[in-house]
C-alpha cells in the first residue's frame, strides 16, 4: 500500500517533489524571514482579526497535525486589512511542532527556529469556497504565530485537554461542545459597551489573549477608552509575503502573515502535543512530532514588515 505523504524518512517533505511537482516552485513556504531585509511597508493597514467562537465545530487529528475546524458558511470568523484586500474567512487552526523544544517551526526569524507555530488558515471570500480559493494566488491567508517556551498558557491548555481524546489518526471532527465556551479568550469590558453582539473587535482565539492584552497595555494612549484602545490594538507583522501551502498540495495560493510576538507555552504542554501520534488505531504508534516543513528558497520575493 502506497503511503501518502508525511514527515517520515520514506515519505518527508524532501520527498513531496515527487507526487507535488510545485514543490519546487517560485513561491513555496515556510521561509526564513530576515527582520533586516524585510521592507517596511507604511502602507500596511491594521490587521483586523474578528473570530466567533460558536464557530469552532470540530477538533481532530488527521495524521500531519492537529486542526479546529470552524463554521466558514458567513462572515463571523474573518481576517481582513493587513496585505490582504477584502475578507477571508477562517477555515481551521492547527500547529507544527518539534521532538524538542529547539526546533519545529516553519518559518525561522534570523535562522532560529521556535519549539512551536500556530497556523489560522483563512480563505477569501471573492472566491465561492475554500476548495475554489485554495488554487487561486490570492485565495488563501494564514496567520502565523510562534510559541516559545514560558509560563504555561492557560487558554492553550483549553485546547490540548482535547487531545487525548484524538490520541490517533481519525478521519472524524470531535464536537467542541465542552471547548467553545473555552474558546473563546476575553468578554471585552462589558462596561465599555462592547459585547457580543455589537462588537466588531471581539477578541480571538484564547491563543491571542495575553499578546493582544499586552499590545494593548503597551501601545494604548492613557487618555483612551478600552474600547478606543480596542482600536489601537496593533499585531506587528514581522514578515507578510506571497507563499504556499507548507503542506501537501503546497499550493502556491497564500498571503502569508507571520506575527513578531510569540506566545508562550510551557514545556509541560509540549509534551501533550508531543503525546499525539501520527499513525492511527491498530497502527505501529508513531509519536507525532518534527511535523514542519524546512524552510524554502526565497527566489526573489520580497518579504514585507509592518513597522522598522
Ligand atoms: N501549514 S499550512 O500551509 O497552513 N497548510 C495547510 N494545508 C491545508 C490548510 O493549511
Ligand atoms: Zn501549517
Amino acid at each position: 500500500m502506497s503511503h501518502g505523504w508525511g514527515y517520515g524518512p520514506g515519505n518527508g517533505p524532501d520527498t513531496w517533489g515527487e507526487d507535488f511537482p510545485i514543490a519546487n516552485g517560485p513561491r513555496q513556504s515556510p521561509i526564513n524571514i530576515v527582520p533586516k531585509d524585510a521592507k517596511y511597508d507604511s502602507t500596511l493597514k491594521p490587521l483586523k482579526i474578528k473570530y466567533d467562537p460558536s464557530n469552532a465545530k470540530g477538533i481532530l487529528n488527521n495524521g500531519h497535525s492537529f486542526q479546529v475546524d470552524y463554521v466558514d458558511d458567513s462572515d463571523s470568523s474573518t481576517l481582513t486589512g493587513g496585505p490582504i484586500s477584502g475578507t477571508y474567512r477562517l477555515k481551521q487552526f492547527h500547529f507544527h511542532w518539534g521532538a524538542s523544544d529547539d526546533r519545529g517551526s516553519e518559518h525561522t526569524i534570523n535562522g532560529i527556529k521556535f519549539p512551536c507555530e500556530l497556523h489560522l488558515v483563512h480563505w477569501n471570500t471573492k472566491y465561492p469556497s475554500f476548495g475554489d480559493a485554495a488554487s487561486q494566488p490570492d485565495g488563501l491567508a494564514v496567520l502565523g504565530v510562534f510559541l516559545k517556551i514560558g509560563a504555561a498558557n492557560p487558554r492553550l491548555q483549553k485546547v490540548l485537554d482535547a487531545l487525548d481524546a484524538i490520541n490517533t489518526k481519525v478521519r472524524t471532527n470531535l464536537p467542541l461542545r465542552s471547548m467553545q465556551s473555552n474558546l473563546y479568550i476575553l468578554e471585552t469590558n462589558k462596561g465599555s459597551g462592547l459585547t457580543r453582539s455589537n462588537n466588531g473587535l471581539l477578541l480571538s482565539l484564547l491563543l491571542f489573549y495575553p499578546l493582544l492584552l499586552d499590545i494593548c497595555r503597551e501601545s494604548r494612549p492613557p487618555f483612551l477608552t478600552l474600547t478606543q484602545r480596542l482600536f489601537f490594538l496593533v499585531l506587528w507583522i514581522i514578515g507578510t509575503y506571497d507563499g504556499s501551502l507548507t503542506t501537501p498540495p503546497l499550493l502556491e495560493s497564500v498571503t502569508w502573515i507571520v506575527l513578531r510576538e510569540p506566545i508562550s507555552v510551557s514545556p509541560a504542554q509540549m509534551a501533550k502535543f508531543r503525546s499525539l501520534l501520527f499513525s492511527g488505531d491498530g497502527d505501529a504508534p508513531r509519536c507525532m512530532v518534527d511535523n514542519y516543513r524546512p524552510c524554502q528558497a526565497l527566489k526573489g520575493r520580497q518579504v514585507r514588515a509592518s513597522f522598522k
